[in-house]
């Protein structure tokens, strides 16, 4: 039995396990020293069962620790350690453990111990140990390193446990081969594959898993177009763009005042010998003592190397008074020819979304035209008896249709081109038409409501007659039933009919599909670690959305709490939100204080 493990890192852990005495140390010994020569960048973590010590009796930091300190972090010019003396009933956290690791500084994290945790490791074996084989009960071992005399199944990696070498060679490719798409909810594409609808029917799937199972299915677009700046709204970048001028072309003033050069200030009164408006220059060359009057934007004369603001001068008769020159700075509001873009220098790379700031940069080059990806297409339909068109008088019994809206709304802004397809008629032949026109429209389709286990209703005989769709169990809240299949070329995704779980669910399944779909590079959901004000209830096993109220606290931390009562369907809790407070499957119930994480809705809704 292994216990339920989510790498809160955007870098690979991989673990070493085996019975004691089969060599682990001895091994990792050997083996950091080889992925250092190769490049590689190493954290370890090693799990110690007694009480160890990494400080020495009579050193300050020991001292001061014994004597009380909580925490005690010893620093020189070569290293630091924090200890922490935090004494617990069971087994260290290994996320908490994981969260202290500095991940700009390494490029894997090698875990020693922890070994009834589901996360992925190299089983070590000797079969002269007479050990059991560990691979056996825990499906995250990804390779066997052991002697002839082992027997490993065909689908795990078979290493020689004395040859370092090929047991580097493992690790190295593990390391380049690992993808992080999702903080803290990672996606475990090994586990993509792995979903078939009887187990999914019984257990359900987590939601890492859904996401890389939706993201298995789908291939990048390849379909350039040139689109004028002014018609471009969020699209994405299919090609670098490389700037062919300076930005600014010109060392130019950043306020209205004086230039000189610095040297010149000891020669005050300084002689103001012209004005230069922006758009203009001085001809000559500033000499020693000479000032121009100066606008902002306006070039900076050569022989000139400093600005003063106008406010800190006095000018009479073309002389000039500098004020507060012991203030006076060299360079100052002098802003360098290229220190925005320089010529040559990639000014946005291919796979970047297209927002305000990206276009007015693009404008700044003079590119008044750029190569984009096609936008996806995305279709959406609303279905069911009850749900009734806005504008329309509402009969008795039913509601009005929200999820079309705020789905057609959540693509649009997602930079997708969208085709409303209206309320579609609960009956099977409809549905059906409606599926094959859409599928032959759209990249994506999407529908609300009749996913849930339960129901037996048309959408779902519709479906079966056009592709292959399968009906999930996310372990998640709201949310939970998803339908996910295909219509010839087209993803189909069916969410729940609640409100809210539309919502959440499009979030976390939908919007990844559509921005790997539209060719968006290095797109990862932003998930920001918050302190809960207050408890928060969830299960271990399912992943809890919330949705949350982030500020900023005065200690300068974001603080999350609800906004009140969460139930899936009430759309009023998505609109007094400003994120979801996500809870992994791998928590229970967070107490006040405790650490969440935040997806800040921002620019997604
Ligand atoms: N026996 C079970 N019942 C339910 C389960 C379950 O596992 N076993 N799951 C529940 C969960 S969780 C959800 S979510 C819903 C999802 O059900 P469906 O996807 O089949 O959705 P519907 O039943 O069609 O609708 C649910 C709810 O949403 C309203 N709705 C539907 N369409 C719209 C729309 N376009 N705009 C606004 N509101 C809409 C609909 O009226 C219902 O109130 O199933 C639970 N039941
Ligand atoms: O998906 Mo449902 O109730 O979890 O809203």
């Amino acid at each position: 039995m292994t216990a339920l493990f989510t790498n809160p890192l955007p870098i690979p852990v991989l673990g070493f396990c085996a019975y004691s005495g089969t060599g682990k140390t001895t091994l990792l010994k050997q083996l950091i020293p080889l992925l250092n020569q190769r490049g590689l960048r190493l954290a370890v973590i090693k799990h110690a069962h007694h009480n160890f010590d990494v400080d020495i009796p009579g050193k300050d930091s020991f001292e001061m620790r014994k004597a009380g300190a909580k925490q005690v972090l010893v620093a020189s010019n070569m290293r630091w350690a924090l200890m922490t003396e935090d004494p617990l009933d069971d087994d260290p956290q290994l996320q908490h453990l994981l969260r202290q690791i500095e991940v700009d500084k390494v490029d894997i994290v090698l875990v020693e111990g922890f070994k009834k945790l589901a996360l992925p490791k190299i089983e070590l074996h000797r079969a002269a140990h007479n050990k059991p084989l560990i691979h056996i009960h825990d499906d995250n071992i990804v390779a066997i390193a052991c002697c002839d005399e082992t027997t490993v199944p065909a689908s795990l990696t078979r290493l020689d446990l004395n040859n370092v070498a090929q047991i580097a060679d493992f690790v190295q490719h593990y390391q380049q081969n690992w993808q992080a798409t999702v903080i803290n909810l990672p996606v475990d594409a090994s586990k993509a594959a792995k979903i078939d609808d009887t187990a999914n029917n019984k257990n359900g799937i987590s939601v890492s898993q859904g996401v890389a199972a939706v993201l298995a299915q789908i291939t990048p677009t390849n379909h350039p177009e040139v689109v004028d700046l002014i018609d471009i709204d969020n699209h994405v970048l299919a090609q670098d763009i490389i700037s062919e001028i300076n930005v600014p072309q010109q060392t130019n003033s950043a306020m209205d005042g004086y230039a000189f050069a610095f040297n010149s200030i000891a020669n005050a009164p300084l002689k103001v010998v012209a004005e230069v408006l922006a758009g203009h220059h001085y001809p000559n060359i500033l000499q020693d003592g000479e000032a121009v009057r100066i606008m902002t934007g306006a070039t900076v004369p050569q022989g000139a190397d400093t600005i003063q603001a106008i406010e800190l001068a006095n000018e009479q008769n073309q002389k000039l008074i500098l004020l507060e020159t012991d203030k006076i700075i060299k360079g100052q509001h002098v802003r360098l020819a290229g220190e925005d873009i320089a010529q040559g220098q990639v000014a946005l790379a291919a796979g970047t979304r297209l927002g305000a700031a990206e276009l007015g940069l693009m404008a700044s080059l003079g590119f008044h035209r750029l190569p984009v990806f096609k936008r996806p297409i995305v279709a959406v339909f609303s279905t069911g008896d009850e749900v009734s068109q806005p504008g329309d008088q509402l009969k008795a019994n039913c509601i009005y249709d929200a999820n079309r809206y705020t789905i057609l709304s959540m693509a649009k802004k997602l930079g997708c081109q969208v085709i409303d397809l209206g309320i579609i008629d609960d009956n099977e032949q409809t549905l059906t038409n409606t599926l094959i026109d859409a599928g032959t429209k759209a990249d994506i389709v999407i529908s609300s409501g009749g996913v849930s286990v339960g129901n037996a209703d048309y959408i779902k005989m519709a479906l079966a007659n056009v592709g292959n769709t399968h009906f999930w169990r996310i372990n998640m809240r709201p949310g939970r039933p998803l339908a996910v299949g295909n219509i010839n070329q087209s993803l189909f995704f069916g969410l729940p009919g609640n409100p809210v779980a539309v919502m959440v669910a499009f979030l976390q399944f939908v919007q990844p599909a559509i921005r790997k779909m539209a060719g968006e590079a290095n797109w990862l959901p932003q998930f920001i670690p918050a302190i809960a004000s207050q408890p928060l209830r969830s299960k271990t096993g399912r992943t809890e959305f919330l949705r949350g109220i982030y500020t900023l606290g005065p200690d300068g931390k974001i603080h999350v709490s609800t906004t009140g009562a969460q139930g899936s369907g009430m759309l009023s809790s998505m609109v007094n939100a400003n994120c979801l407070i996500v809870i992994g499957d791998d928590h229970d119930t967070i107490p006040t204080g405790g650490s969440v994480f935040i997806q800040p809705f921002a620019d997604l809704l």
